[in-house]
């Protein structure tokens, strides 16, 4: 919350540079439903500078419009009142603080950022009200140039203290929670105080401050507050597309905010594109060098479907795998475990399946505790994992019972394997404490396929065999490998 000081300094502040009277008058009306057209129209003619970017505007192919507007008046019938009273707002109020200088000779305050992100992030904005079939991307445009203003007014007022907290990370979220630290206020709040004081449309101040929150079930869908909150995502990516974090955090946005998946997020990156010209023009800023940018946007959509669909994979992967050590899930080894053998039937070729149970595993967990027993067991699982092959299978097929398929594996190769990994299981000193260190064997069962196909009718039998093997391998006295054979 902003409290009194934080006030005093945004309203006493010198540098803050106050709006230009056009900005005034424009908010005036912009907030006056019966704003009267031909006010609207001689207010804004005053302004030369203004009315020709607001012409060049209207003429853009942001507006698909098949009618030239020459005058204020024309732009006004074509695109409407309301329309042009906010892309009025857009110039007046960026024209004279995106020429701000700040003051102190070692602020590090980055003007030209600054802009670069904030028209970006209007850009991006609209992009994503044009795909969603909005009507009122102007609002969406003036929100997306101005829900970031509170940090440049956290480097106006107090450049020397906010230059630290800002130098503290490059994570949008992270800054927010850092700048509550430090001035009790975020720069959410500090925008909003600043665009309540301009008098700033409510709807607009609101969505500013709101689109920094974090997603409500009842605010998630196409609103203006949840396309901003996107904006400053697919902004971040559009400025810096190789930047693996920020293809993750703007999924994420994306996903959380409006149902995106990656297909719509590129085709908002595509509205993008063709915008972009025309945007960097009237704001005589550079986004992106031109003869790059069709290079680094191709390969930044595809990076984009690659992380999507990693992690679509790490879903399915945590759907599989057991929690504690990783190795895949009973449902998992079942389902595999009849794939391949209907294959290995099919076209006669090699399988091997091993049943691997550690020895006196009760003892460890009675003598040291069930902490220490979960994390053998992870040990236990990784120092297999580092020894098969990725088309291979393990899976935790009990509580300290794991399976094996091993595809395409005759008993021979299997055979030096699976010892070897019985043994590399009896060499894990697994370090309790400084004084004890716990140590393991397994006893293996293996059964193959290939070997004695005529006893083997589904993939059930493969693996009764195995066990079989395996309660020879206690029996005999644990710590070793025992193979199924018909006799
Ligand atoms: N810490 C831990 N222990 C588990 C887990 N799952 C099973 N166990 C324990 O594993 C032990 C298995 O005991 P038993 O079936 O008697 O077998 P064992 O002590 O390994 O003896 P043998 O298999 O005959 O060599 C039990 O104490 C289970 O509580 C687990 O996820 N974490």
């Amino acid at each position: 919350m902003i409290d009194d000081a934080l006030k005093r300094r945004l309203d006493f502040c010198a540098t803050l540079p106050s709006l230009p009277a056009i900005a005034v008058k424009i908010i005036e009306m912009a907030n006056d439903p019966d704003a009267d057209i031909g006010a609207i129209c001689k207010y804004i003619s005053l302004d030369p500078v203004l009315s020709a970017k607001l012409l060049r505007t209207a003429n853009t192919p942001l507006y698909k419009s098949r009618r030239v507007a020459t005058n204020i008046r024309q732009a006004v019938s074509i695109l409407g009142t309301h329309t042009v009273l906010v892309i009025a707002l857009s110039f007046s109020l960026t024209s004279s603080l995106i020429k701000i200088a700040l003051p102190g000779q070692n602020c590090a305050f980055d003007n030209n950022g600054f802009w670069r992100r904030s028209i970006a992030t209007a850009l991006a904005s609209r992009a994503l009200g044009e795909k969603l079939e909005l009507n009122f991307l102007d609002d969406l445009f003036l929100a997306g140039l101005i829900q970031e203003i509170g940090i440049l007014t956290f480097w106006i007022i107090m450049p020397e203290e906010y230059g630290k907290v800002f130098a503290s990370t490059t994570d949008h979220d992270t800054l927010l929670i850092n700048e509550r630290e430090a001035f009790g206020a975020g720069h959410d709040e500090l925008g909003y105080a600043l665009l309540k004081k301009w008098h700033i449309p409510d709807y607009i101040a609101l969505s500013c401050i709101n689109s920094h929150s974090q997603p409500e079930p009842k605010n998630i869908g196409p609103t203006l507050q949840a396309c901003l909150a996107v904006s400053r995502y697919l902004a971040d990516y559009f400025l810096y597309p190789h930047d693996a974090e920020k293809i993750a955090a703007l999924n994420q946005a994306a996903q959380n905010w409006l149902g995106f998946d990656t297909n719509v997020l590129i085709d908002v990156i595509k509205i993008m594109e063709v915008g972009l010209s025309t945007v960097e023009d009237l704001f005589e800023m550079t986004l992106h060098n031109s003869s790059e940018v069709n290079g680094i946007l191709a390969e930044a959509k595809e990076l984009l479907l690659i992380h999507s669909l990693s992690r679509a994979k790490d879903l399915e992967d945590k759907t599989q795998r057991d929690g504690l050590t990783g190795a895949y899930n009973r449902t998992y080894f079942d389902e595999t475990l009849r794939r391949e053998f209907n294959l290995a039937t099919q076209y006669n070729l090699p399988l091997t399946v091993a049943i691997i149970d550690l020895d006196h595993f009760k003892r460890v967990n009675d003598t040291y505790g069930h902490v220490a027993g979960d994390s053998l067991l992870a040990t236990v699982v990784k120092t297999i994992f580092d020894q098969i092959r990725q088309d291979d299978t393990l899976s935790r097929y009990g509580g300290e019972e794991f399976a094996l398929i091993l595809p395409g594996t005759p008993l021979s190769a299997a055979r030096n394997l699976i010892v070897r990994l019985k043994d590399s299981i009896a060499a894990i000193a697994y370090k309790f404490d400084s004084s004890s260190t716990i140590h393991i064997t397994a006893s293996i069962g293996v059964a193959s396929f290939y070997e004695n196909a005529a006893f083997f009718h589904d993939a059930k039998d493969l693996i009764k065999a195995a066990d079989s093997a395996l309660y020879a391998a206690k029996h005999a006295g644990r710590n070793q490998v025992i193979e199924w054979s018909p006799d």
